[in-house]
């Protein structure tokens, strides 16, 4: 069972309000200035990953206090909990094991005490055998041409980690042309079909529930393209898998359940890559490589289940952000990799954070009285250096940042990479140190303007610093190491909903939207008049009806 615990009843949760006063009154630059020692102190490795949280408003006293904290609201047997396959996805009554589906020791793994190895070994297994004949070409479409685009049908935990994934390892990619339909605004569909054969096409219908709203009117556009092309309902099946827990949903379709890659209600949408909702990675990467990606999320696995506290990446990190979240009052977290391949990092643990830890409610059913998840946002450096750094460095929000930086690029031209590393390097220092009032008023001298131009412009140009970055240097993307890193941020969230007190693995609150769309559909077929509603929401209908 998941620990009860009262966070702000804690010791330790008292003493870090008291200790909080301490630290505010300091400066990271002063942290600094007083302890030589605050790097190799405040980082830590785990393979090819450095963490620098060096650079965060904590001193020694924080980190213990921390650590206690997590102590006392028991990470360590919630750790054991989730490892050992008990329900501690509560309100749905379910284990929470995406860590078995990278279990690459093969130590038994029960739940209801069957051991969930062996199936997850056989759906490796299918994957692997399908992605070698569509890769190779023996596959062959309706006309005997083998396959050049797999088109994934799927939305949100369906969509987001193979997009991400696909993406991050493009340097790993083969021939086969991937695309990703998500939105049920059917530009999606429509404009990513356009340039597609039907005859050289694999659809994956990806979906866990196989009931889905968009995936499912996605799908059945898709069919009707491929018959309305020429294919007959019996070529289905050479162009056609479904990635699902639901294998009725799935021959109801029409899709043959050969052609049905299974996974298990005990993985979480937004923590199913690992299952065969990734056979598009798969298919994009080959089966090796993702198992690359497997072993390195399961390596991540073992660290976060056996090391202490003070040494686990993914529990530092949550406990950091606990500090900024909780103490700092910080609302969000940016998440910056200067990477262009992984430009969908933040988009996907948007997901990944905000769907788990975006919870009001506390393990008792009681509101709770602090702060739980925080926004999660994020692009690619530099680019946001060029448009929103300027709120991170001088707006009046703390902005708490996680850096991220391969050292080396899977495109090594010229001196760009260096050119990306210094900004990586400097943007963090940037962020610690700021710009004092003496140094812009030096500067503003040197430029040789007078002493009222200088009083004028100066307060414009000081930084404050002082803002909080962890920096993650990785030596490259790879499978492996990417693996790792999906695995050290799906920790961190899972430490934060413990000591939160929340129940991390449900996702109540995207269901009354859902509700309320399929009450509005029907009440959109006809021009008759809506008066069901708000005064706002008939009034917004009833024009959309005056105007189609
Ligand atoms: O894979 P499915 O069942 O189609 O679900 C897709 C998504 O559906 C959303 O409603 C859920 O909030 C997500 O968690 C999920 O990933």
């Amino acid at each position: 069972m998941l620990p009860n615990i009262d966070l702000t009843s804690t010791k330790a949760y008292k003493y870090l309000t008291d200790h909080y006063i301490d630290i505010v009154a300091k400066s990271l630059k002063e942290l600094f200035d007083t302890d030589p020692e605050r790097f190799e102190k405040f980082s830590l490795q785990f393979e090819d990953i450095l963490l620098d949280y060096s650079k965060n408003r904590v001193d020694d006293e924080t980190i213990a206090l921390l650590i206690q904290l997590a102590k006392e609201c028991g990470l360590n047997e919630a750790i054991e909990a989730m490892f050992s396959g008990e329900k501690i996805n509560v309100t749905e009554g379910r284990p929470v094991l995406h860590i078995a589906l990278r279990n690459r020791s093969n130590k038994p793994i029960l739940v209801d005490g069957k051991d969930v190895m062996p199936d997850v070994n056989r759906v490796l297994q299918q994957m692997k055998d399908f992605s070698e004949k569509i890769i190779s070409g023996t596959w062959k479409g309706y006309t005997g041409k083998a396959i050049t685009d797999v088109v994934n049908i799927g939305i949100g935990g369906s969509d987001l980690g193979p997009v991400m994934v696909t993406e991050a390892l493009k340097p790993y990619k083969n021939h086969l042309n991937l695309h990703f339909v998500s939105n049920v605004d059917a530009t999606h569909i429509v404009e990513t079909l356009k340039p597609l054969n039907p005859e050289t096409t694999l659809f994956l219908i990806a979906s866990k529930t196989f009931t889905t709203q968009e995936t499912m009117a996605n799908a059945h556009s898709a069919r009707d393209w491929f018959i309305k092309a020429g294919g007959k309902q019996e070529d289905v099946a050479k162009h056609f898998a479904a990635l699902s827990t639901n294998s009725k949903g799935v021959s109801e379709f029409g899709i043959d359940t050969a052609n049905m890659f299974e996974f298990w209600d005990w993985v979480g949408g937004r923590y199913s890559l690992w299952s065969a909702i990734g056979l598009s990675i798969v298919l994009s990467i080959g089966f090796e490589n993702f198992e690359g990606l497997l072993a390195g999320a399961h390596a991540m696995d073992e660290h976060f289940k056996t090391a202490p506290i003070e040494q686990n990446l993914p529990a530092i990190l949550a406990l950091i952000g606990i500090w900024h979240n909780n103490f700092f009052e910080a609302e969000t977290q940016a998440i910056l990799p200067y990477d262009q391949y992984m430009h969908r990092f933040a988009a996907y643990f948007q997901q990944g954070d905000m769907e788990s830890n975006g919870k009001h409610v506390d393990r008792n059913g009681n509101h709770v009285d602090y702060q739980t998840g925080p926004v999660i946002w994020g692009e690619p450096g530099t680019n946001g250096q060029h448009a929103f750094y300027q709120l991170i460095h001088q707006g009046t929000k703390l902005i708490p940042c996680d850096f991220i930086a391969p050292a080396q690029s899977h495109n090594p031209l010229g001196e760009h990479h260096q050119m990306l590393l210094s900004n990586f390097f400097a943007q963090t220092e940037a962020l610690m140190n700021g710009k004092t009032e003496e140094v812009v008023v030096d500067e503003l001298k040197k430029a040789g303007k007078n002493e009222e131009e200088i009083t004028k412009i100066a307060p414009f140009k000081v930084f404050e610093g002082n803002r909080p970055t962890n920096s993650i240097l990785v030596k490259k993307i790879t499978p492996r190491t990417l693996g790792s890193l999906i695995a050290m941020y799906e920790h961190k969230i899972f430490t934060q909903g413990i000591i939160w007190d929340i129940y991390s693995f449900d996702q109540w609150g995207v269901e009354l939207g859902k509700q309320l769309a399929g009450k509005i559909l029907p009440e959109l077929k006809d021009n008759a008049e809506v008066t069901s509603h708000d005064s706002s929401t008939n009034g917004l209908i009833n024009h959309y009806k005056s105007w189609r």
